[in-house]
Parts: C-alpha cells; sequence; structure tokens
C-alpha cells in the first residue's frame, strides 16, 4: 500500500474493531501515515461479504476508492502452528466448507465447476507482513460453523495440512474485495485452539491485545505498493 494508498479493514464485531483502531492510534502516535477505515461488519462469511462490498463501493462513488482490503481479527488457532495468543498471516484465504458433502466425502465449490474454493493474497506483502509480525503464515480456513470436536479439527487438518487458522469472514471479504478487483490480506489473532469446544480455554483478551499489537506495526510493513507485489 503506498502512502496515497487507502485501506479498508474489515473485523466482525465491534471489540475486535476497537482493538485495531487502537493498533492504529498507536502506529500514528508514532509516525506511521496511513489512511484506514475499520468497519465492524458482522459474524460470518455473507455478513463480512455483504459489509465489504457496500463499503467498498460507497467509497468507489465517493471518489475515494481503497486500495487493499484486509480481513482482520480472533480465529482459532491449528497446533503447533498457532498457538493461542499468537497473530496468523493468510498466504490462501480458504473457502473451507463451501460445497458438497458426498458419501464419497467433501468436494470443494470449485471442483463442482460453481466458482472460487480459495483467494490468493499477494504472497510478499503477505509473506513480508508475517515476517514484521512473527505470524505464522499459511492458509486460513473460513467456516460457517465453529470447529468443535478434534474429529472435525482432524478432518480439515487432513484437506489442509498447511493450514494455521479458523475463522468465520476471511473469504466473504475476500470474494468482495475479488469482485472489486482489490488485492485483500488476512490477519488473526488466536483465541482458542480449533478442537473441542472448551469456552473457558478461550483467550479472547489475550488475542484482542495482539491485534492492537499487529496493526500499530501494518501501516508501516505496508508501505509498498501492493500493484507491484
Ligand atoms: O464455542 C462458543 O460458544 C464460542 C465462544 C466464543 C466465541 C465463539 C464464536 O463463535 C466466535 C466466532 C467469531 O470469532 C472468530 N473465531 C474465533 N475462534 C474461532 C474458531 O475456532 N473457529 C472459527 N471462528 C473463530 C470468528 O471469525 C467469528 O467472528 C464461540
Amino acid at each position: 500500500m503506498t502512502g496515497s494508498g487507502r485501506l479498508l479493514v474489515v473485523t466482525a464485531v465491534a471489540a475486535e474493531r476497537d482493538a485495531v483502531l487502537a493498533g492504529l492510534a498507536r502506529g500514528r502516535s508514532a509516525g506511521a501515515q496511513a489512511a484506514v477505515d475499520v468497519v465492524a461488519g458482522g459474524v460470518g462469511p455473507a455478513a463480512a461479504a455483504a459489509a465489504t462490498a457496500t463499503a467498498l463501493a460507497r467509497a468507489q462513488a465517493a471518489g475515494t476508492p481503497y486500495a487493499l482490503v484486509v480481513s482482520a481479527g480472533i480465529a482459532g488457532g491449528f497446533a503447533p502452528a498457532a498457538p493461542v495468543g499468537s497473530l496468523a498471516v493468510a498466504d490462501a484465504i480458504v473457502a473451507a466448507d463451501l460445497g458438497a458433502e458426498t458419501s464419497a466425502g467433501f468436494t470443494p465449490v470449485a471442483e463442482l465447476g460453481f466458482g472460487t474454493s480459495e483467494h490468493r493474497p499477494p504472497a510478499a506483502l503477505s509473506r513480508r507482513l508475517a515476517d514484521v509480525l512473527g505470524a505464522s503464515y499459511g492458509p486460513v480456513l473460513t467456516v460457517s460453523t465453529v470447529t468443535g470436536t478434534a474429529e472435525r479439527a482432524g478432518t480439515l487438518m487432513r484437506r489442509h495440512p498447511a493450514a494455521v487458522a479458523e475463522a468465520m469472514e476471511g473469504f466473504g471479504v475476500a470474494e468482495a474485495a475479488a469482485a472489486a478487483g482489490l488485492p485483500v490480506l488476512e490477519i488473526r489473532a488466536v483465541s482458542n485452539a480449533v478442537g473441542p469446544r472448551d469456552r473457558a480455554a478461550w483467550r479472547i483478551g489475550d488475542a484482542l491485545a495482539a491485534l492492537t499489537a499487529a496493526f500499530g506495526k501494518l501501516p508501516a510493513a505496508l508501505e509498498v505498493d501492493p500493484e507491484h507485489d
């Protein structure tokens, strides 16, 4: 993102939006200059896609288009790559449960011939961001249902052995960005391990703090033009 590039960050809920805003404020006090808008678009891929598409269209109509879109928030981490409290940056944003379930197993929508199953962030930019943030780097899975059993976690890991995190909005944000011809990133802070549901083990506060720290560094890390990735 160059100095003139406007950045749209989409989170699910207000607490994530506020954590991102706190990080951006910290970055500005350190001298980082970035035109960034942050939207809490709702939980799940459909809400995220609708909110992202609306924000992009409004900016385009106002003559102040965005140059880059980021899906950000908390996530489940796949062990050992992404422990609780760590950050994850997507090298691919994957629709992990969009497709068809048959007796032969799951077939992704792309293999059914009905569209895209994953979006690729700019490789050099996302890799550089992961390095700057000290984040794990790999596929981030988008699901419509939070994984709650070891069996489901195992199924996802077998299908996506390099996956680092699971969340619910990235693919929706990426679809809206792709429709607008814009590059997309996904940055997640790990609040829990993907697997058996244990709400007592969730560390949402720690994840939100990690998200704030990440966005304190992000504008400086993005001071490149994603068009020349
Ligand atoms: O199991 C529960 O009752 C429970 C407790 C706290 C949060 C939830 C959610 O459904 C959070 C979904 C929300 O947060 C993201 N997120 C965080 N961890 C995960 C995960 O392991 N798998 C998928 N999404 C996760 C997600 O992006 C949503 O915005 C449930």
